[in-house]
């Protein structure tokens, strides 16, 4: 599956944010695809991209929709090149585009027209569509409430059931009865719910067979939902999913038992602990520099993702159960079955047919049978450690074991174990530890990632900046302190902006627990949105991440937006992006900032854990990296490619040239600087009407 490419042109199906943008974007849309509102005073359109193609506009009738090119439906027609357009499997794809509505020009073009599965899809009755409201046919917002609840209906699937998965017929047909998510959405599932939301808007619901699901991409709403968890909404079939693994740990727990894990666990994360971190992380940086230095001699291609993954095992396991997993320097039958573990969970975190649970499944069914084993490993493992600790334990109070100088074993399993009062049992800490190996390694390992990918397809002027700020905060340092980190902010946006873009998990999953009602945000429903108890609600961190109802320029690695306030009146209730509140406890500009539009953590009680511990750790070792090497994407930024599970893996690595650095502290030309004024901003991103006297 292409990965869709930042920076892609916008296109007639994109709404229009706010009043600032609009003249922008009108201009950019008739320059690059010829939008549907005006093809007929032109000859030609030309589309911009990759795949440019002349076609005369005399073909496109009114009821037809250009097929947009970073659209969904594009990525699955390109990934059949002409060689694989033969056999059965050919057959098939040809059927499932005319079902999904897809027809070809003469000119080679395509166009999309209603699809037969459209009507599966509840939305916002016709007459308040989306589509229709934001291109003005309908003025002033709708005076009803509509409810969305479980509807038991009809075997439903999306326009992109029948599609080449793996390139077998059989893995698809595999795939469809293991109710594989992904393997019907014919492509990650984040990517088909962007392309509802394109049409149906901030909320629908979307039908699988007898499930169905709420589909959220709304600021207003999510904050609503994500504020009354766990009491109103819990995480429903995200816990029935992961409770096999994660028993009764803080990801899946029920709010009953979640309130007292959260409690005892929250001081374990306190801040002498993150500041003892910082050695931790920098002696695993140290380890995978020595390696690159070796690659950089031999001058091989590093497929970074790997020695990311590899990074942040070895660091979770040290902080969470003090267990070196040695993955950077070696391959061992443990580190195997721990990604095992993760590929099942990500896989059953992605289907809705529980086909684990099939009578003795773990006895006769191939990956289950190695699943049963792998966690039989993992447990015994853990059960060992676990008995050492508690075997060792010198109870203390909460404040005692903050004082407490770290030592030996700074791990969590050792706080946990000796704080006083709790009644722990051996799988109480079991579940807590392993939720913890499995949310908190690739999620950081994606973070670094995609944020390595945004630099190398980024102006050089960007990275020459970061690298700038880092060699000046670590001048005649090895590794960075706390305050240091807390200095590197363009570093620290660097990463954020690519959860901003890559968001792990891209979806956030919750059920109502009672009948709710849903503000109404920008869907224009004036009474709101009713939800009956039962609801499966998904909240698309991917739509609210990249829509440009809350971003400008969504689409683009831009690590200087951070600095930019962004509003948008249309959307009721909605406050904004304001830098002004990025709080100095945090790394990273949170979701209060962003009222609600960027949730790279989660948000309310339920929010994540570690998320200083992640943005700590990804930026000592980011920082070390930038300090010491240059690294060079191998390939285009297209052969990267994406896929996903619980987080987004790139699909084919990403595979980087690494050089020890080239020099001391790059010339910047004030480029970050240049990108605010640039967009009418001042120097440092704020509006030039608030810096003080309006001057520049
Ligand atoms: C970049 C790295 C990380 C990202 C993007 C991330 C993301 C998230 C998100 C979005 C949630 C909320 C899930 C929901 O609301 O359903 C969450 C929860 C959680 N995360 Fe993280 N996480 C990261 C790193 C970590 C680390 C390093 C740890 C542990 C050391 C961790 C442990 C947890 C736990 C235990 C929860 C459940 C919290 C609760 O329900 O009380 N995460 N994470």
């Amino acid at each position: 599956f292409q990965l869709p490419q930042h920076g892609r042109p916008m296109t007639n199906k994109r709404r229009l944010p706010c009043t600032r943008l609009r003249s922008t974007l009108e201009e950019e849309d008739v320059k690059t695809i010829g939008s549907d509102a005006a093809p007929h005073n032109k000859k030609t359109t030309k589309l911009v991209s990759s795949q440019s193609l002349d076609i005369p506009t005399n073909l496109i009738s009114d009821e037809d929709i250009m097929l947009d090119l970073s659209s969904y439906e594009n990525s699955l027609l390109s990934s059949w090149d002409e060689s694989s357009q033969a056999g059965f499997d050919w057959e098939i794809e040809k059927l499932r585009r005319y079902f999904a509505g897809l027809r070809q020009r003469p000119d080679g073009s395509w166009v999309q027209k209603d699809s037969l599965f459209e009507f599966l899809i509840t939305h916002t009755p016709k007459k308040y569509c989306w589509r229709r409201r934001q291109r003005g046919a309908i003025r002033g917002a709708a005076e009803t409430t509509i409810g969305f609840g479980p509807s038991l209906g009809m075997a439903a699937v999306p326009d992109a059931v029948i599609q080449k998965y793996e390139g077998s017929f059989f893995s698809f047909i595999k795939g469809a009865l293991g109710g594989d998510l992904q393997t019907l959405a014919g492509g990650p599932l984040f990517l088909l719910l962007a392309k509802y939301y394109q049409v149906h808007g901030p909320i629908f619901n979307l039908s699988f067979g007898p499930k169905s699901f709420l589909v959220v991409s709304d600021p207003v709403m999510a904050r609503h939902i994500l504020k009354s968890s766990p009491e109103q909404y819990c995480k429903g079939m995200l816990a029935e999913i992961l409770e096999p693994i994660m028993g009764d740990g803080l990801i899946p727990a029920d709010p009953k038992i979640w309130k007292v894990r959260r409690r005892a666990v929250t001081p374990g994360f306190h801040k002498r602990w993150l500041n003892s971190m910082i050695d931790l992380f920098a002696d695993s940086a140290d380890c995978l520099a020595d390696d690159l230095i070796m690659k950089s001699q031999t001058k091989e291609t590093v497929d970074m993702e790997e020695r990311f993954c590899s990074v942040t095992l070895d660091i979770i396991g040290k902080a969470v159960f003090n267990y070196d997993f040695g993955s950077v320097t070696k391959e061992s039958p443990i580190v195997k079955a721990v990604y095992r573990v993760l590929r099942e969970a990500e896989h059953r975190s992605s289907s809705f047919i529980p086909y684990w649970d099939l009578p003795y499944a773990d006895q006769w069914m191939g990956g289950q049978v190695e699943f049963r084993k792998d966690m039989e490993m993992l447990d015994n493992i853990l059960a060992g450690l676990i008995n050492r600790a508690v075997e060792t334990r010198s109870e203390a109070s909460v404040e005692e074991l903050e004082e407490r100088e770290v030592g030996e074993d700074p791990s969590l399993l050792r706080f946990l174990c000796d704080m006083r009062g709790e009644d722990l049992t051996s799988k109480v800490l079991r579940d807590d530890l392993m939720t913890m190996l499995i949310a908190g390694h690739e999620t950081t390992a994606a973070m670094l990632t995609w944020t390595v990918f945004g630099l190398s397809e980024s102006d050089p002027g960007l990275t020459k900046e970061i690298q700038a700020e880092v060699r000046t905060v670590m001048a005649g340092k090895d590794r960075p302190t706390y305050d240091d980190v807390f200095k590197m902010k363009k570093l620290r946006y660097a990463l954020i902006e690519a959860l901003r873009l890559y968001p792990e998990p891209p979806v956030l999953i919750r059920r109502a627990r009672e009948e709710d009602t849903l503000p109404a945000g920008g869907s224009g429903l004036k009474g709101g949105i009713k939800v009956l108890r039962g609801t499966d609600i998904f909240i698309s961190t991917w739509n609210l991440h990249r829509a440009p109802e809350y971003w400008d320029e969504p689409e683009k690695y831009d690590p200087t937006r951070w600095e930019r306030p962004f509003s948008n009146p249309d959307i009721k209730d909605w406050l904004g992006y304001n830098p002004e509140k990025i709080s100095s406890q945090f790394l990273y500009p949170n979701e209060i900032a962003a009222d609600f539009a960027f949730l790279p953590f989660g948000a309310g009680k339920r929010k994540c854990i570690g998320d200083q511990f992640a943005m700590l750790e990804a930026s000592v070792t980011l920082a070390m990296l930038m300090n010491k090497f240059d690294l060079t994407l191998v390939g285009k930024p297209e052969d990267v490619g994406m896929k996903t599970g619980a987080t987004i893996h790139t699909m084919n690595g990403l595979n980087m040239k690494v050089s020890l650095k080239s020099e001391e502290i790059p010339e910047t030309n004030d480029w970050w600087a240049q990108q605010h004024l640039s967009r009418g901003f001042s120097v440092n991103g704020r509006p030039f009407e608030q810096v003080a006297g309006g001057a520049k």
